[in-house]
């Protein structure tokens, strides 16, 4: 199965269509407001839109409220919730089960025992998403972690492998890790916030030649 490919962060329809025709499996929005990414209920709207059937959409929080939540949700119908906040298994599991949406967990990795506290997850998110640990923003931080961490683990559910991920280093991380689905936002981006088409291509580009050449 081809590595799939998330382009998060995307906030302008230009760099959303080409993230689409560069061949991405999922397009993210981020509905976070300290994020320079973030994106307005009405922009997400707009911008879901113009997504085609195939392509998944990924709507990223961070410890919203409940009816906040159901908001985002009703105005943005996502096929994916991604959640970076202090969010609890229960209300993930019960947020699944109510609207129906598939639901990632971002987790920070430092260290080894993190994976065994991960394990929390199995069975009630669809998949849990290693970044690095949260910095001054919980992610989008453009920093990798020790991909050696997850040397050698048994992943017991789906997972994705985002944190630090650009064009010139995506081949290394597949290789080393064997993620099925790799998650990108800084890294094809020229300032924070501002995405790059070429860097996009670029990016693509990279994660078909790593798979190519195993
Ligand atoms: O992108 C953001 O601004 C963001 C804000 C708050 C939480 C998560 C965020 N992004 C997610 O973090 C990963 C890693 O980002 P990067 O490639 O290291 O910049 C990104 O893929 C998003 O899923």
């Amino acid at each position: 199965m081809p590595t799939q490919i998330k382009i998060c962060g995307l906030s302008m329809p230009e760099t959303l269509d080409a993230a689409v025709d560069a061949g991405a499996s999922h397009v993210g929005l981020v509905h976070f407001a300290k994020s320079p990414r973030h994106v307005t209920l009405d922009d997400a709207a707009k911008l879901r839109r113009r997504v085609p059937e195939g392509v998944k959409v990924v709507l990223l929080t961070s410890a919203l409220q409940p009816a906040e939540l159901e908001a985002a949700y009703l105005a943005v119908r996502p096929d994916v919730i991604q959640f970076h906040g202090n969010e609890t298994v229960e209300w993930m599991a019960l947020v699944r089960k109510l609207m129906g949406v598939e639901t990632w967990r971002a987790v920070g990795l430092k260290e080894r025992a993190t994976l065994d506290r991960a394990q929390r997850f199995v069975g009630q998110v669809d998949r849990v998403l290693f970044d690095a640990p949260a910095k001054a923003l919980p992610g989008g931080n453009g920093v990798a972690f020790q991909w050696e961490i997850l040397d050698g683990y048994e992943h017991p559910m789906d997972w994705a492998l985002a944190g630090g991920l650009t064009p010139n280093n995506v081949g290394d991380a597949i290789a080393r890790t064997g993620a099925p689905l790799v998650d990108t936002s800084s890294g094809v981006e020229t300032a924070p916030g501002v995405k790059d088409i070429a860097l996009i291509r670029a990016f693509c580009d990279a994660v078909r030649a790593a798979d190519a050449n195993p």
